[in-house]
């Protein structure tokens, strides 16, 4: 099932010094949505007032047509949001809290199956308040992924998580979602996850749509203390620099050991312009 975001100059303030989104305006139609964009920048925000959280102040905003500070029961009994700072019953065994969610969703077995997967059952034991950060977020994930007719929206899933879990949760997201919103701001995590992309600067949409597919830009990883000097550079993020450049030259320099690869621009490319 696609989703429909349509925002019209939507603005957003906390308090009445932060404005936190500034008229955003867009409408994306996708499947798998990521949100990118630097810290502060209102991903979390943003994905509030879609999940009718918080209102707009100025503007107006639709999910596949509903307006979500209105029709919240719609939007969430659609969706299902997990945000870094979801409750979760803190007296509760992992295991306890696996069977309570198998029962309420009517399907203990994908319920078993999916906590399995994520990697839960090595810490069923446990309370949920003796969890440490990565283990509670796998459980919130686990929480929002536990009921199949409802749309993962996720803010951050990745975080805490180690190389293991992340693989763990990207391969669930991958195999058995067809659609979901997440926020990140690790460009890998949204090339590899989402198909549709809105990139945030300071409270403001810089772009969306799909991602861009450059034929001459290239995102050029360097070994640590390698001096390299590359040609158009457009970004240089420490051991990524994004530039514009003959593929032939890259394929040299990997060969002298002085790169350690390249692939074509993706998210990083969208922020090097965000920074020009
Ligand atoms: N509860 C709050 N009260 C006041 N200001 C807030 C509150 N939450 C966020 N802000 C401000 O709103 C802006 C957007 O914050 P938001 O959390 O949406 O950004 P983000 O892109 O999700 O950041 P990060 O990547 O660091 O999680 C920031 O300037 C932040 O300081």
């Amino acid at each position: 099932m696609k989703i429909n975001i349509n925002a019209k100059k939507v603005n957003f303030s906390y308090d009445s010094k932060t404005l936190a989104l500034k008229d955003i305006t867009l409408n994306v139609k996708a499947k798998r949505i990521g949100i990118v964009g630097q810290n502060g920048s209102g991903k979390t925000t943003f994905l509030s007032l879609l999940m009718g959280f918080l209102k707009p102040d100025k503007g107006s905003i639709k999910v596949n047509g509903l307006i979500p500070h209105k029709d919240r029961e719609k939007i969430l009994s659609t969706f299902a949001p997990a945000f870094e700072k979801s409750r979760l019953p803190y007296g509760m065994k992992v295991r306890e809290l696996i069977q309570l969610v198998g029962e309420l969703t009517g399907d203990p077995s994908n319920v078993e199956e999916l906590a399995k997967d994520l990697g839960l059952l090595s810490f069923k034991d446990k309370k949920v308040y003796a969890l440490s950060s990565g283990q509670s977020q796998l459980l919130w994930i686990f929480n929002a992924l536990s009921d199949r007719k409802r749309i993962p929206v996720l803010d951050e899933p990745f975080v805490h998580l180690d190389i293991h879990a992340y693989k763990r949760v990207a391969r669930v997201l991958r195999d058995h979602f067809e659609s979901y919103i997440l926020t990140s701001h690790i460009p890998e995590d949204v090339e590899l996850l989402t198909d549709s992309v809105i990139v945030l600067e300071e409270g403001e949409v810089q772009w969306y749509g799909k991602l861009p597919q450059s034929d001459s830009t290239y995102e050029v990883f360097i070994p640590s203390k390698a001096r390299v000097k590359l040609p158009n550079v457009l970004a240089d993020f420490g051991n990524v620099i994004v530039c514009k450049c003959p593929r032939d030259l890259l394929e040299s320099l990997m060969k002298e050991g002085l790169i350690i690869g390249y692939k074509r621009a993706g998210v990083r490319l969208l922020y090097a312009k965000i920074r020009d």
